[in-house]
């Protein structure tokens, strides 16, 4: 499975192509347009939310209301392109810290760096907020679900459960505007918001995707470029201004003992493997373990600030400060369903490698067979240990 986006920020529309989406997924443009208004909903976000009204168009590879398997084009317009065309558009010359400004144009040769912001720009994510939620859908057709919430924004941290529902977390994130789960938190983190604001600055945080009931065996140990833990921090990176993805709390288990991060492991009377913890993410060796994914994503502060900062004028090769037009002040809580589509895009390939099949009908008897966490599923008779040149 792949996928392609393109379109400008500012220009008429933008485009998305799925490929390898097998045949016979129910297919509700509902389902896409409802993850497309939450990436369009928190607190923090700037003019442009108000002008967008996400909805999608599909112009190809769903007949009958399913999927035929052929490639699925998506496209979803740009509402403030007609005002964009009829502003009088002044170049940009003073590049931001923190945007694409400086790199994109030294790496394309751009004299106007309007050019580098209107494909640099998270307004991308709409497309793959779009493929997502067909990829999500997907998923649902085997009982996989992805959710997501905030757990810290600036330096505001909620208070979360070590064994979470995480499903009612979700549930919990969805109430506010700030989709933390942790109401007190979630409180504290709007006013931090509203502080900023006044401060003509911007602000990042955490957030979490995770993913229920995935069945062991997606992924591989065997090669670099197949390790599902890999393709998983990648996709969430890949996310306009998220600077760092781990697997369950990495960073804070580098500082611990083996004793107090691997998750023992026990059997019951009926043969079922358990780990009597998920600190590992759900991942072991770049394959998944059975337990929830978690992946926490950090989102450093929005690099556009009210404030201004100083940069220089590349027209005159003078000192100045880098302009202000209109931007988001924080866009964590719209981040949120931004990476659970990418989380659900890497794990429909993943499953999608596993099972193979053209169709979901080919796919679903496959799924049934999978080896689970059960004693039964790895005998271990006729244990040998022999390399194959000896
Ligand atoms: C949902 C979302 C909204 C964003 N909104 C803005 C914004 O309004 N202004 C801005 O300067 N950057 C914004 N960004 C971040 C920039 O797109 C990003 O910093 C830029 O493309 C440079 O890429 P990098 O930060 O990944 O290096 C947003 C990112 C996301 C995920
Ligand atoms: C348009 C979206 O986000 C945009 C991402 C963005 C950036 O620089 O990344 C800059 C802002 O756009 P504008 O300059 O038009 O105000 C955000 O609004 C969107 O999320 O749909």
């Amino acid at each position: 499975m792949r996928f392609f986006t393109a379109g400008e920020s500012h220009g008429p529309m933008l485009t998305a192509i799925l490929e390898g989406m097998p045949a016979g997924l129910p297919f509700d443009m509902e389902d896409i347009d409802r993850d497309l208004s939450r990436r369009q909903q928190g607190y923090g976000s700037g003019g442009r939310m108000q002008i967008e009204k996400d909805k999608v168009r599909v112009t190809g590879g769903v007949m009958n209301g399913m999927t035929t398997g052929s490639p699925i084009s998506l496209i979803v317009e740009n509402r403030d392109f007609k005002n964009w065309r009829e502003r009088d558009i002044t170049p940009i010359t003073t590049p931001r810290p923190g945007h694409a400004d400086l790199t994109g144009a030294i790496k394309y040769g751009y004299r106007e760096l309007r050019l580098s912001l209107e494909r640099a720009s998270a307004r991308e994510t709409t497309m793959r907020v779009a493929v997502g939620a067909i990829c999500k859908r997907f998923l649902a057709e085997f009982g996989i679900e992805i959710v997501g919430y905030v757990s810290q924004l600036g330096d505001v941290v909620a208070q979360l459960p070590s064994d979470p529902d995480y499903r009612a977390l979700y549930e919990a994130a969805e109430t506010n505007d700030v989709r933390c789960p942790d109401p007190e938190a979630a409180e504290a983190m709007h006013a931090a918001i509203r502080q900023v604001k006044i401060d003509k600055d911007t602000l990042g945080g955490i957030f979490e995707v995770v993913a229920l009931n995935v069945p062991p065996g997606l992924g591989s140990h065997v090669q670099f470029d197949r390790k599902l833990d890999a393709k998983l921090v990648a996709a969430m990176v890949s996310i306009q201004a998220m600077k760092g993805a781990e697997i369950g709390h990495a960073f804070k288990q580098a500082g611990l003992p083996g004793s107090q991060v691997h998750d023992e492991i026990d059997v019951d009377e009926k043969g079922a493997i358990h780990r009597r913890t998920n600190r590992a993410g759900g991942l072991e060796g770049g394959i998944t373990t059975g337990d929830p994914i978690v992946v926490r994503v950090a989102m450093k502060p929005i690099s556009t600030m009210l404030r201004g900062a100083d940069s220089v004028n590349l027209a005159t090769g003078e000192a100045d400060r880098t302009a202000y037009e209109r931007s988001d002040f924080c866009a964590l809580p719209r981040a949120v369903p931004i990476g659970e589509s990418m989380m659900a895009i890497v794990l429909a390939d993943a499953l999608l490698e596993k099972l193979g099949g053209d169709s979901i009908e080919e796919m679903k008897p496959r799924f049934d067979a999978l080896r689970g966490n059960r004693l039964a599923d790895v005998p271990m008779d006729n244990v040998e240990w022999r390399f194959g040149y000896e």
